[in-house]
């Protein structure tokens, strides 16, 4: 039975729900179950605090978990990052008032608040700067500096808007770019229910990012067609009924879809269809 853990609250846990939904697992509808039996897929789902998921997975009470790489990395748990999941995506940055700093040596001697200090003190470490001292908060860190108890945060920044409202602005190279990803025990056993469901992600990952494109082409136009949609691998090209012209099915990148259908009717490409994958094993 593979016991895998999901965060039950905040960013991660919705988009986490309905990803291993999509890979086929039962997933809870009611946001106060805590634990749930997926017998048909051999497996148990346990819904913990997102900065929990990593600490159960290093002790070896889960066999695999899903969290932030920013909440894996804070936590030193003897975990390791398996597969990067594509949500919840963010940079965590200094930010301070806006105008008053431009480079993370000028944090020496400052106060710094953060919800991930772990993180921050071995950055800080790592770049020789020594800060008075790094306050840990449990969360709205933006406000700690008109509050008085910070000079500067540490905090994850998507949109920026929680920033500039506070007044706050970015500053330094970002310390770590994030994302959701799955977790596993440094030295955990790979022939298990783990490399499933690590196919199973995969799979999802793989219907988000590409589609499925069909066209016809003249067959003195096909290579140049072909050029554009070189796809996963390579094309499927058939023979169509009328002799001259031929079919073309290939995966294309999602985000370049309508640049590419825009591309392959100016080469002379005709009857562009997409077709969204439902799922998928490469
Ligand atoms: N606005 C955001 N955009 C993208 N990712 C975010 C955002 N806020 C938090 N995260 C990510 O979510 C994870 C933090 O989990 P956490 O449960 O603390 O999220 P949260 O949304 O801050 O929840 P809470 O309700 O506890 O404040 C981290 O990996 C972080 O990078
Ligand atoms: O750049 P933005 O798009 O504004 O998003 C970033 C904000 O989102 C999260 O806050 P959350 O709402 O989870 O509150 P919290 O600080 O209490 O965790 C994060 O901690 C930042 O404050
Ligand atoms: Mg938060």
């Amino acid at each position: 039975m593979l016991r895998i853990a999901v965060p039950n609250k905040g960013s991660l846990s919705e988009p986490a729900v309905a990803m291993l939904r999509e890979a086929g697992y039962k997933q809870r509808r009611d946001s106060r179950e805590l634990v749930l039996a997926d017998p048909e897929n051999d497996a148990e789902f346990f819904f913990l605090r997102p900065r929990d998921v990593a600490v159960y997975v290093g002790a070896g009470t889960v066999d695999a978990g899903i969290t932030g790489r920013d909440l894996l990395l804070d936590s030193g748990a003897d975990a390791v990052e398996h597969l990067p999941l594509g949500f919840a995506r963010s940079t965590f940055r200094f930010a301070a008032p806006a105008g008053t700093m431009t480079s993370v040596t000028e944090i020496a001697g400052r106060r710094v608040a953060s919800s991930y200090t772990t993180l921050v003190g071995r950055h800080l470490a790592d770049q020789g700067v020594e800060a008075a001292a790094i306050v840990h908060l449990d969360g709205a860190v933006e406000s700690s500096v008109q509050l008085g108890v910070a000079d500067v945060i540490a905090d994850v920044v998507e949109t920026g808007s929680t920033l500039r409202a506070a007044g706050l602005e970015v500053f330094g190279e970002p310390i770590l770019r994030s994302e959701a990803v799955l977790v596993r025990r440094a030295d955990a056993d790979l022939t298990n229910g783990i490399s499933v469901l690590t196919r199973r992600l995969q799979g999802v990952l793989t219907a988000r990012q590409w589609v499925l494109m069909d066209y016809v082409v003249p067959n003195d136009l096909l290579d140049a067609a072909v050029g554009i949609t070189p796809g996963f691998e390579s094309p499927t090209v058939s023979p169509l009924h009328e002799s001259g012209w031929s079919a073309v099915r290939v995966m294309v990148e999602r985000v370049t879809m309508n640049r590419t259908m825009d591309a392959l009717y100016d080469v002379g490409a005709r009857g562009v269809l997409v077709t969204s994958i439902l799922a998928s094993r490469l």
